[in-house]
């Protein structure tokens, strides 16, 4: 970690100083200022274009950002990453994620040993598995086909193979489904295996601990479904282990032999691309799910070596911290314009809350300026028609990645001509707004035109890829992992723990307890309230 303090460093000093700057400029200025700032402002890498020339920055603003990034050691810092150090410093941990999508033949050391082989030998028993369930040589205990898959993990364990599932439908394999259970309340394993019959359903219970609450909440009640059909000796064929935890595996009754396996310096939020994406190579095929790695790994590519000016994954966490640090804003909005890419906004949600949600820096100490944005979104064209009002003339400045896919998915291709129109339009909208002066000339009454205004200045970027494949997604996916870490980086902080999730899960078990009658922890008044009128209502 750089040594100066963040706040006082001269790159930090001299972006606030220019952001002084920036009170009356406005992006149609900047526009009328260089008819070529599209050209000057747009990068493009790994088959994705990225205009940033409707943001409120100048050469000036990205040469300073350049500085504060080069102050913080990025680039030391993300070779450290790359060569397996172990920068998740409170877990004593590598983040070597980017070991997932090494080519063979690669080498990758952490710890001395060169990871790349085992990564390919999980890869390769994934691939036999996706295999014998597609070519039905894996079957069920009563002989039949699997047909239904349902992934139990949540988190990590969850979020990434579902928005990969969802966001290759086009590449799905025909003759299985998946399905997703995460949350604890029984009603969404219920509601999955209500259609599902259970002689042709395979588990996968994923879980790098294998401990975690809900999940194995949810195994053994999977468990107990499967064994009341079909008895006890068809839990071995109904049921295979995602994990980092072969004790924890073998003690609720899987044969290890059937558990795909990964490494502690895969954090949660980092492993679609380990085992943890075993449903994605099922959904979508062993061949899919190899081109979803390469994605990532040119994007890793690209960030480990291109310079920061044209480093994508750079440009945007600079261009979130200007705006965080600098401007104030809270919250980022993701807003792709695919059906498809639905629970992408959710997907980035943990990647970057779980990681840039912290408060202190990696010395321990309390950070004096805010760091991970609140992330939020959802796909366009829905969000026109609910939230979008709030970023065209609330009161917050809420910057937006607009992503966009030039070839339809769909079947129709007007359908997707009008999709576009409307990102396009969005973009524009947002950046230039609508004077009075435009509204008066359009003869619209004085007393609507308040009402009526645009400001503009709202600022995006805009993503535009050629089409959602197994292979973009990866690079999409890669891309934000790169600026969630470049923006751990300027703020000096561990992006790679979580330990913010533990108090909450410490505190349910005692409550658990209490519930149960076990014990009577002593509570604040309104928790014991709370758990008092809630057993009440039980009838306890
Ligand atoms: O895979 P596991 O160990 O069940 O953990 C699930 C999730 O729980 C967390 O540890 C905390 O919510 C996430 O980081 C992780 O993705």
């Amino acid at each position: 970690m750089s040594a100066a303090p963040l706040t006082t460093s001269p790159a930090w000093q001299h972006l606030q100083a220019h952001r002084k700057s920036w009170e009356d400029v406005t992006l149609r200025q900047l526009f009328r200022e260089d008819p070529h700032r599209a050209g000057h402002f747009s990068a493009e890498a790994c088959g994705i274009y990225l205009d940033y020339s409707k943001h409120l920055l100048r050469r000036e603003t990205l040469n300073l950002l350049f500085d504060l990034a080069r102050s913080r050691d990025l680039e030391a810092r993300r070779d450290a990453m790359f060569a397996g150090e172990k920068i998740n410093h409170t877990e004593g941990r590598a983040a070597f994620h980017a070991a997932l999508r090494a080519p063979q033949g690669t080498v990758m050391r952490t710890g001395g040993v060169d990871v790349v082989p085992e990564v390919h030998q999980v890869l390769e028993q994934m691939a036999r598995f996706t295999r014998a369930i597609h070519e039905q040589s894996w079957r069920g205990a009563t002989g039949q086909p699997i047909r239904q898959i349902v992934n139990i993990g949540i988190g990590g364990s969850y979020l990434g193979p579902e928005m990969a599932w969802k966001a290759l439908r086009a590449y799905r394999h025909t003759d299985v489904h998946l399905h997703f259970v995460a949350n604890v309340d029984g009603a969404t394993l219920s509601d999955v295996t209500a259609h599902l019959d259970p002689a042709e359903t395979l588990f996968i219970i994923s879980s790098k601990t294998f401990t975690t609450l809900e999940t194995m909440t949810n195994a053994h009640a999977a468990r107990h479904w499967i064994t009341a059909a079909l008895g006890e000796d068809a839990v071995s064929r109904h049921f295979v282990a995602v994990s980092t935890n072969a004790e924890a595996v073998k003690a609720f009754g899987m044969d290890t032999e059937h558990m795909f396996g990964f490494w502690d310096w895969v954090g949660g939020r980092y492993s679609m691309d380990s085992a943890i994406g075993l449903s994605t190579m099922l959904g979508v095929g062993v061949q899919h799910f190899q081109e979803m790695l390469a994605g990532f790994h040119a994007m890793d590519m690209h960030f480990q070596n291109a310079p920061l000016e044209q480093n994508l994954p750079v440009l945007l966490g600079l261009i979130s911290i200007w705006y965080n640090n600098f401007w104030g804003a809270q919250t980022q909005a993701i807003l792709p314009y695919a059906y498809d890419l639905a629970r992408f906004p959710a997907y980035l949600q943990q990647l970057q809350m779980e990681s840039n949600g912290k408060s202190v820096n990696e010395a321990g100490q309390l950070l004096s300026v805010d760091s991970g944005p609140i992330i939020w979104g959802e796909p366009g064209t829905d969000g026109q028609h609910s939230f979008y009002q709030l970023i065209h003339q609330g009161t917050r400045l809420i910057p937006c990645d607009f992503i966009g896919f030039c070839h339809p998915l769909s079947a129709s291709a007007e359908q997707h001509e009008l999709l576009m129109a409307n990102l396009i339009a969005q973009a524009e909208a947002l950046a230039f707004g609508k004077t009075a002066e435009e509204l008066r000339a359009e003869d619209v009454s004085e007393a609507q035109v308040p009402f009526r205004t645009f400001a503009g200045n709202r600022p995006s970027s805009v993503l535009l890829v050629d089409a959602l494949s197994p292979h973009s997604l990866g690079t999409l996916v890669a891309l934000y992992e790169h600026s969630v870490f470049t923006q751990g980086i300027i703020w000096g902080i561990d992006s790679f723990d979580q330990w913010g999730v533990e108090l909450g899960k410490v505190l349910a078990q005692r409550i658990v307890s209490d519930m149960q009658g076990q014990t009577r922890h002593p509570h604040d008044g309104s928790t014991s309230t709370l758990l008092e009128r809630y057993l009440r209502r039980r009838g306890h």
